[in-house]
């Protein structure tokens, strides 16, 4: 016997843009969906289809039914039992926010399921304790292009408008890279000059995105804190991107913590197919997704 049932849509979303590392964000049209029953028998139910159906667990090991219990935890809700459905098309470890989907999507529909008692900034809180960086889960939460300030333990957001008229591509070569091995070859210090370095980029590659500018993505897509140290866990990731741009393409950057690669485009820019060859050439194959940025983050469908 079903007590209730929520459903949720949530975004895929690239994080970092090249030079926002843990800073910017934006949410493409790729979805996850979550089903989420109160059942009267006292039992998980945990059903997943799609991307990572061989690999997800069926248990509370469930990155989703982590943080569908730490809400309810956070609010003394008891459900006696639950079921969950889980429809994936965000693939995981690529670098487009799988993780951030399964916890903005569980904590929205847990949230939902209890009554609604937590607002979004409460939501977004308990979201990037659970991730351990704003920026995907931020942009799968409000949707658009988010800026994350982390402040203490304050993280606040400023919506940017989404680029119109620049084609999307993700290459998603066929293998995982985890966030977490990808943030491990990161330095703890950086020097002085590659911080500056990314300040400038960051702040262009925002002027640019709110003017659509498209133009200056080329440098200010450029990155010198995270992805010189990712590279080598990326085969050929510099001369992908040097022939993103002799494509035509506007600027290009690790996906997140990749190993997908984004490139932003004119329309008729066939910048996927060669960057695909690039990976093929190293005997990796790849899929090219076609996307537009999402201007809504994760919200009830029924
Ligand atoms: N739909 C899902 N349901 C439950 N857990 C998921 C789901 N998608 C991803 N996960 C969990 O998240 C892990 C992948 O997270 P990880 O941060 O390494 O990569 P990512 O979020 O896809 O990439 P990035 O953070 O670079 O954008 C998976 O191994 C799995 O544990
Ligand atoms: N800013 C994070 C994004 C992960 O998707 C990182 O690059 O590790």
């Amino acid at each position: 016997m079903v007590v209730k049932r929520i459903a949720v849509r949530v975004p895929a979303t690239t994080a970092n843009l090249g030079p926002g590392f843990d800073a910017l964000g934006m949410s493409l049209k790729l979805y996850n969906r979550i089903e989420l029953e109160e059942i009267e028998k006292e039992q998980l139910l945990v059903e997943v289809e799609g991307e990572g159906a061989a690999l997800l667990p069926r248990d509370d090991s469930n990155l989703a039914v982590r943080a569908i219990a730490s809400l309810f935890r956070r609010i003394g809700y008891r459900p006696a039992g639950l079921r969950l459905r889980l429809y994936n098309e965000i693939p995981l470890a690529s670098g487009l926010g799988s993780s951030a989907a399964a916890i903005a999507g569980g904590l929205v529909a847990a949230n939902a399921l209890a009554g609604n008692p937590l607002s979004r900034q409460e939501i977004l809180d308990q979201a990037v304790a659970l991730e351990g960086h704003p920026d995907n889960v931020a942009a799968a939460l409000l949707g658009g292009v988010v800026i994350v300030v982390q402040d203490g333990t304050f993280y606040s957001c400023t919506r940017l408008q989404v680029p119109r008229n620049v084609k999307i591509t993700a290459v998603v070569p066929d293998f995982r890279l985890s966030t977490k091995a990808a943030r491990e070859v990161l330095p703890e210090f950086v020097p002085l000059k590659d911080a500056v370095y990314n300040l400038g980029r960051a702040a262009l590659l925002v002027a640019a995105l709110r003017e659509g500018n498209w133009d200056l993505l080329g440098v200010a897509m450029q990155d010198r804190l995270h992805q010189p140290y990712r590279c080598r866990l990326v085969p050929g990731l510099n001369d992908i991107f040097a022939i993103a741009r002799k494509e035509g393409a506007y600027g290009a950057a690790l996906s997140g913590a990749g190993p997908t690669v984004i490139a932003f485009s004119p329309p008729e820019c066939e910048v996927g197919e060669a960057i695909r060859g690039a990976f093929l050439a190293r005997g990796i194959e790849a899929r090219v997704l076609n996307l537009e940025p999402e201007l809504e983050g994760t919200h009830l469908i029924c």
